[in-house]
């Protein structure tokens, strides 16, 4: 029978410890008259993204914010899908809003994101909040690595001085969690591997924190983990077999702590999005 080591990074329990939190600060701003919106943009019919959306806007409903929903058809042109844009940008009710990725194919999704208005990118994805995250600045921050720095947190994972493998370049996790890590206020040490690195195993293998973001089922091996280590299950792949993870099974006989797939840095990457959209709500309430 397999031995299971790791303590497990529990992302629902956390996303409700969030929840809690957010639902007094939504009611104390709806107290002032403010009541935040949060909106999502949806292209075509991609059944995982559309359980996402939905899934955000059930969220929603839980903390007391407003849900706009645009959803579009798969033919959907850029110039459409920039027109939505546009109209999100200047409705008064939207606070912040979202374009589901990834977009259908024909779709220019660094267009779409660089139209979407900085200060209501409730993603952190636009080029000037990835920026300003560059230079230090206060910007939104990408939902899913901030969730993940928080999971580490929660079950204080020593990320100081620790030596973080990232898997993965993808513009939502691989890219921005290095920019969270290497901050000072984090100060851990970030190598991001990629198809291009030459021996994945042994940069895995000396990492004390392990985030795998490739969206290749069972990537990461019990044999390439380094006994102790906190590995985050973050990819996603739907296979034959159902929704499957980077991580296989026989990791938790190794790991010091892992975040499952599901329930591990899923939920946090909605309530990550929520609480951008409170923040920018309670930015604007302060001014
Ligand atoms: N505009 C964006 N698009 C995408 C993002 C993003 O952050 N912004 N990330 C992913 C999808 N995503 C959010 O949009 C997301 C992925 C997973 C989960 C989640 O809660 N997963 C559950 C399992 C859900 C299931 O059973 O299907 C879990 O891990 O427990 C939430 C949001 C790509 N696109």
């Amino acid at each position: 029978m397999a031995v299971v080591t790791a303590t497990i990074l529990d992302g629902k329990a956390t996303r409700d410890e969030i929840f809690e939190d957010l639902k007094a600060r939504v009611a104390a701003l709806k107290a002032k008259g403010i009541t935040p919106g949060l909106g999502t943009v949806l292209v075509g019919d991609d059944p995982g993204s559309a359980a996402y959306v939905r899934g955000k806007h059930n969220d929603c409903a839980k903390v007391g914010i407003t849900s706009i929903r645009r959803d579009l058809p798969a033919a959907t042109t850029q110039e459409e899908l920039e027109a939505v844009i546009d109209e999100l940008n200047a409705d008064p009710a939207c606070t912040g809003y979202i374009v589901q990725l990834p977009l259908p194919k024909h779709l220019d999704e660094n267009a779409a994101l660089e139209r979407i208005d900085p200060d209501k990118d409730a993603d952190g994805l636009h080029p000037i909040n990835l920026g300003r995250l560059v230079l230090g600045k206060e910007a939104a921050l990408p939902c899913t690595p901030r969730g993940i720095v928080h999971l580490l947190r929660r079950y204080e994972v020593p990320i100081a001085g620790a030596h973080v493998a990232v898997v993965g370049r993808g513009v939502t996790v691989g890219r921005p969690i290095g920019l969270l890590l290497t901050r000072r206020s984090e100060n851990a040490t970030v190598t991001l591997c990629h198809t291009g690195t030459k021996d994945l195993a042994a940069e895995v293998r000396r990492a004390d924190i392990v985030v795998a973001a490739a969206g290749v089922p069972g990537l990461i091996t019990a044999d390439m983990v380094k006994p102790g280590a906190a590995v985050l299950d973050v990819g996603v792949s739907r296979t034959p077999e159902g929704l499957r993870g980077d991580v296989a099974d026989d990791v938790r006989e190794v790991a010091g702590f892992l975040s499952p797939n599901p329930g591990g840095v899923g939920p946090l990457t909605r309530a990550f999005l929520l609480a951008n959209v409170v923040e920018r709500a309670e930015q604007l309430a302060g001014r």
